[in-house]
């Protein structure tokens, strides 16, 4: 029973994934853009750059006459004709995240007045298109956006910070564009879609204010140096004229198709929320907690179902362990669920890869934490010390796709039988 009940988890994933991947997204939505000029000059940010760039330039073929791929080390997938192809630090930016952010600058900088820009983007973009404002060096930037990762900050404050610290965040790169107009499609990877959050909004007026960024720095107790603390004072551009954005995809999108899938599959499909954003370890053991409710009383939802939900969690990084937000919730819930039959759960990040790891995320039922037992294991110390990747290997428990080309938060699906 777990066996079907495992590969139909896979299945309701692998769709779901596969529905929003971007090449479709991009090819679509290109549609709607009516270009006023006769030529394109592409530049696609993220971790779903390439892809984005590979399947804008099949549709629109010369009119795109240059262009710059900047992604994530490992994500890019060969060479795309007239386009220069960079990979970079994430999510912290390296020196090649600057470089390249760079050379795109420079390339815009002498585009002639034929030229419209398109601009493709995706989650990962704040790491990967980077230059630190004047005051702030690369090493600056590593070390406040390390503590904010590790400091359970979400990614709008997180991305409040990095605009302020930026010179292409928070609207900057539509002003250093300006007057060329600049078309952006995006593939949301931040909850609710927020324009001037995702990629942390380079084309985008910034709506966070000094007095928020100051109290995110505080609220985190997040160490800053006097330099700093003057450039995160600096007002970001407002009154943005030259560009236009559309949302081309999002973990809402991702839910919907898991729900349609899982239906086909005979269960009964319950979306609970697109916006799942608490502690990683306290959804998990919400969800085993519903999962409970389910097998007692057949509440909220008739068995068999497929309860889903969408959204990007935080973890406080405090051990010395590897894992990832999605990894840290399926095994949270695997404890909660230890021993109990007919139910299957997993936690992935749609991107494919939970946190610094080589996993997208896991995989779990009633037997993940014998298993651990059996080796003479303690489940807990695994938890504690944020080592979640090595608990649900020692339990064949880890779910890896690889990199998916796509970027879309996370979702989360519980089967009961
Ligand atoms: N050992 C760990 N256990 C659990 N979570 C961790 C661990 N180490 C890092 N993380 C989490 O992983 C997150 C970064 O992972 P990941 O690359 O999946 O982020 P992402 O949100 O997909 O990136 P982006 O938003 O730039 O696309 C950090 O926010 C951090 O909280
Ligand atoms: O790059 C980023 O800032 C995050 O992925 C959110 O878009
Ligand atoms: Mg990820």
């Amino acid at each position: 029973m777990i066996k079907i009940l495992k590969e139909d988890l896979k299945k309701i994933i692998d769709y779901s994934i596969n529905s929003v991947l971007p090449e479709n997204a991009v090819k679509e939505n290109l549609k709607k853009i009516e270009f006023k000029k006769n030529k394109v000059f592409l530049i696609s940010i993220g971790k779903a750059a390439w892809r984005m760039a590979n399947a804008a330039k099949e549709e629109l073929k010369d009119k795109i006459q240059k262009g710059i791929v900047i992604t994530k080390y490992d994500y890019g997938l060969g060479n795309i004709k007239n386009m220069e192809i960079y990979e970079a630090g994430h999510p912290i930016p390296d020196k090649n995240s600057l470089k390249a952010t760079k050379r795109a600058i420079e390339l815009i900088k002498n585009l002639d007045d034929d030229y419209e820009i398109l601009f493709l983007v995706s989650g990962g973009g704040s790491a990967l298109f980077e230059l630190p404002e004047n005051g702030v060096t690369l090493d600056d930037i590593q070390n406040i956006t390390s503590q904010l990762l590790k400091s359970g900050a979400d990614i709008e404050e997180i991305n409040a910070i990095r605009k302020r610290l930026s010179k292409v965040k928070g609207g900057k790169f539509a002003k250093l564009s300006y007057p060329k107009q600049i078309y952006a499609l995006v593939l949301s990877d931040v909850l609710g879609d927020k324009l001037d959050s995702i990629a942390s909004g380079p084309a985008y007026t910034d709506k966070t204010t000094t007095n928020d960024v100051f109290n995110i720095i505080k609220k985190y107790d997040i160490k800053i140096n006097t330099e700093i603390k003057k450039v995160l004072e600096k007002e970001r551009p407002k009154n943005i004229s030259n560009t236009k954005h559309i949302i081309i995809g999002s973990v809402k999108l991702a839910c919907e198709y898991a729900m349609q899938k899982a239906k086909e599959l005979g269960y009964n499909p319950l979306l609970l929320t697109t916006m799942l954003n608490c502690e990683a370890k306290e959804a998990g053991r919400f969800f085993a907690n519903i999962a409970k409710e389910e097998i007692k009383s057949n509440n909220p939802i008739k068995k068999p179902c497929a309860i889903i939900a969408g959204g990007e969690t935080v973890v406080m990084v405090k051990g010395n362990g590897i894992g990832g937000r999605n990894q840290e919730l399926a095994y949270s819930f695997a404890i909660e669920i230890e021993g109990i039959e007919n139910i299957v759960f997993a936690s992935v990040g749609t991107d494919g890869t939970d946190g610094p790891t080589d996993a997208a995320g896991g995989i779990v039922d009633g037997d993940t934490i014998k298993k651990i037992k059996n080796k003479g294991l303690d489940p807990l110390i695994f938890l504690e010390n944020n080592d979640t990747y090595n608990a649900l290997e020692e339990s064949e428990s880890l779910l890896k796709t690889g990199p998916t080309g796509t970027n879309v938060n996370d979702i989360m699906i519980l089967l009961i039988n």
